[in-house]
């Protein structure tokens, strides 16, 4: 049934980075999830991390492009062509696994069917799809089995899934298009309309990282941070000193759109589910788990512990992995 050496493989098929688990070894590969184009001929000129140090630099024949945006593939061609370059990097050879891939939850058929058939072009024998928030509750070690209520929130690039899961399935869940890179763009507008700088979607990233704060309280008592870009007036390169309350200021209106969809998400559950959610608190997994003092905000706003999962990075691959140990019985539907 299977090639020869031939290996399950799970993907976190993610805006901002792409992870590949390889049964039976673990995540072997994160990567950005960035391509870089000769524009006129679109030859592929680097993928991942070389790609993504180009974003923002390149000169008019190279385009650095993100093919995925909002959780979900923007460009077919260059998300398949990115797939493939990673699959066999991680496989190493001309194997074609069964691959399961992560989408957001709340996603389209037709969305659906892209990841499946891009997969499929990348070298996929067959590729099955797995809900974001569902992979990160197995890869945070949630008791997703159990019957017992457990609340995850994913905040990715992209996306933010919300979801309450309970004996193997989703009760409910909120996908949301405002995670990450949202705030990037929030701290840019601010800082252009405040400071007049022009800045890249990597210095926003950097400052959010470095100085960005969920909580304009914390943010007080943090330093500011020196930022280079473009004085939009004169055109010139500009140095500005930018305060960390002002960060907190520009990523408010994301931040409280993410506590949103989690209140709105509890409304929804049942009592019992509720009752455990308060019993073993709400668990944050992707990268933006890590944003300064938002699990502290999301508890004091929800009134319910809030933790951040081990390596919250992983926790998609992780559980997109895990989730292999089932695709025998995915194929037979
Ligand atoms: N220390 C940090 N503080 C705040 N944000 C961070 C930190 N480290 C990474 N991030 C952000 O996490 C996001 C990437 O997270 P992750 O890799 O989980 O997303 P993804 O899986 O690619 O996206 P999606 O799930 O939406 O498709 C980026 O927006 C990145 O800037």
């Amino acid at each position: 049934m299977f090639g020869l050496g031939a290996k399950n493989i799970g993907i976190d098929l993610g805006t901002a980075n792409t992870l590949v688990y390889v049964e039976g070894k673990g995540i072997v590969l994160s990567e950005p999830s960035v391509v870089a184009k000769n524009t006129q001929s679109g030859e592929i000129i680097a993928v991942g991390a070389e790609a993504r140090d180009m974003i923002g630099r390149t000169p008019v024949n190279i385009t650095a492009i993100r093919p995925m945006k909002d959780g979900v593939i923007a460009d077919y061609d260059t998300t398949a062509a990115m797939l493939k370059y990673f699959m066999g990097k991680a496989l190493g050879g001309n194997s074609h696994p069964y691959v399961m891939v992560c989408v957001p939850s709340g996603v389209t058929e037709v969305e659906k069917r892209a990841v499946i058939d891009a997969a499929k072009v990348a070298g996929a024998r067959d590729a099955y799809v797995i809900e974001e928030p569902y992979a990160a509750a197995i890869g945070a070690g949630l008791p997703v089995m159990d019957p017992t209520g457990s609340m995850v929130v994913d905040i990715g690039g992209g996306t933010t899934d919300v979801a309450t899961i309970s004996l193997g399935g989703i009760v409910s869940s909120r996908s949301i298009r405002m995670a990450g890179d949202k705030i990037d763009e929030a701290i840019t507008t601010y800082i252009r309309q405040h400071y007049n700088l022009l800045i890249g979607e990597r210095t926003a990233e950097d400052i959010k990282i470095q100085i960005g704060s969920a909580s304009l309280e914390e943010a007080k008592t943090l330093d500011g941070m020196t930022v280079r870009g473009r004085d939009l007036l004169s055109g010139l390169p500009k140095t500005v000193e930018i305060k960390a309350t002002d960060i907190a200021h520009a990523m408010n209106e994301v931040v409280t759109g993410i506590i949103e969809a989690i209140k709105e998400t509890l409304e929804e559950t049942s009592p019992e589910i509720a009752a455990d959610v308060i019993d073993h608190g709400i668990v944050l997994t992707g990268g933006g788990a890590m944003l300064k003092s938002l699990d502290k905000v999301i508890s004091d706003e929800t009134k319910v512990p809030v933790f951040i999962a081990q390596d919250p990075l992983d926790c998609v691959a992780v559980g997109t992995g895990e989730s292999l140990k089932n695709i025998e019985a995915m194929k037979k539907h």
